[in-house]
């Protein structure tokens, strides 16, 4: 059984998101629609020694006549150098605008393939089939692409929407248990977004979700793709309520970026599980929203195993990190914009926060 999804909003050509377990029979006929030509899966090695035999094997089965094309895993793979070396195999395979790309993988996978779909001959279509639980529950919806530069995190991009996402649970068996609790905090976000009774359902019965328990998994990436689809089709451009989608990621964002964007210490899902939690102390501290509240989104992120401290994670410059926050895509003007709330399921967005007011609460947090 699967669920369909329609993407639809002003901007864009609608398309379905497929989520359930089994998927991949499905995924060649699915294909096989929407390819006129040759098929490349773009995917990363880990990926590709797992699933790619199986994804390979389920296309051919339908008639569609696919390569594989691997990056290395990890986040070094959203660079320029990688994107050009993507783009060049693209060209030596001789692939024109009526082929299909298919991003087999991780957010990474997703952002970097996806951005590549975008350039490539002004743009060619592609399909996003998600095999982390991040990937199924945020990147491969929304036609956010980009890769980072050292001066931070996706600052080079496009918006460019799949075709279609065909969410398979199964393929999420293989995902190691770090990466499941990474997804489980951008789930979470969306709870605290808008949604108060789904955060509570994740925090009690749901929360065999983060452990891997498949049909927990499975309502979780459908309420997550229902929020996120409905703020995209809103607002695919992120002019206004889709910012709300950035909660956490304004403090995630600079500290990844001050860590190097090295994932061994922190993965992008922790990055957030740890912006949540100090976008909501922030907001508890100027009595925007309750302590009670600030300490509640501690507690859950901390039960899934994600990270809700600065100082646990690194020693960290407040005036550092307020820079890189200054340098987001949100700011205007020279000022901070944050996603801040005014209690669980009630995320708004503030373009005027004071840098000093910020740096002041890094420094309660531990940061020098
Ligand atoms: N475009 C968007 O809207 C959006 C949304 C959220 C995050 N992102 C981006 O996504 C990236 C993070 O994505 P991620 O957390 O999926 O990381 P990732 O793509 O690096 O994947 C994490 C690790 O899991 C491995 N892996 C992937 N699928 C697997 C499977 N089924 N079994 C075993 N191993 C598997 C990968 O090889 C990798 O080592 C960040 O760059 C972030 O900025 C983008
Ligand atoms: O889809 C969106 O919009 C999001 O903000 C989702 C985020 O989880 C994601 O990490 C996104 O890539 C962040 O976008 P950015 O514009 O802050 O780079
Ligand atoms: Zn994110």
């Amino acid at each position: 059984m699967s669920t369909v999804i329609t993407v639809s909003g002003g901007g864009f050509r609608a398309y379905d998101v497929v989520i359930g377990r089994g998927l991949l029979p499905d995924l060649g006929r699915r294909i096989a629609a929407l390819a006129q030509g040759r098929t490349v899966i773009i995917t990363d090695e880990t990926v590709a020694a797992l699933h790619g035999p199986a994804v390979l094997a389920a296309l051919e089965a339908a008639g569609v006549r696919a390569r594989l094309l691997t990056v290395p895993p990890g986040e070094a793979s959203k660079s320029f150098a990688e994107l050009e070396r993507v783009i060049d195999r693209l060209l030596a395979f001789g692939l024109d605008r009526r082929d299909l790309i298919v991003a087999l993988g991780g957010g990474v996978v997703g952002d970097l393939a996806g951005l590549a779909a975008a350039l490539f001959m002004r743009g060619i279509d592609f399909v996003q089939v998600p095999t982390t639980l991040l990937a199924q529950v945020d990147s491969s919806v929304g036609g956010k692409t980009a890769i980072d530069t050292p001066r931070g995190k996706n600052l080079v991009g496009a918006f460019h929407q799949p075709r279609l996402v065909v969410a398979d649970i199964d393929l999420l068996a293989t995902l190691p248990p770090r990466q499941l609790r990474s997804g489980w905090a951008e789930v979470l976000k969306h709870g605290l977004i808008c949604d108060p009774a789904f955060f509570d359902w994740l925090a009690g019965e749901g929360a065999v979700g983060a452990g891997g328990d498949p049909a927990a998994l499975t309502r979780a990436v459908v309420r997550s793709i229902e929020i996120k689809s409905a703020i995209v089709g809103e607002d695919e451009k992120e002019v206004g309520r889709r910012a709300l989608l950035n909660l956490g990621h304004t403090f995630g964002h600079a500290i990844e970026a001050e860590l190097g964007f090295d994932e061994t210490k922190l993965t992008h899902g922790e990055a957030v599980a740890l912006g949540c939690a100090l976008a909501f102390r922030f907001a508890a501290t100027n009595g925007l929203c309750s302590g009670e509240d600030a300490v509640r989104v501690e507690a859950v992120m901390a039960a899934a195993g994600l990270p809700t401290r600065l100082d646990a994670v690194g020693a960290f410059s407040a005036e550092a990190l307020v820079t890189r926050m200054a340098g987001d895509k949100k700011a205007e003007g020279g000022g901070l914009t944050l996603i801040l709330a005014r209690g669980i399921g009630e995320a708004f967005v503030d373009k005027a926060v004071h840098r000093a007011a910020v740096a002041a609460f890094l420094k309660t947090e531990g940061a020098s």
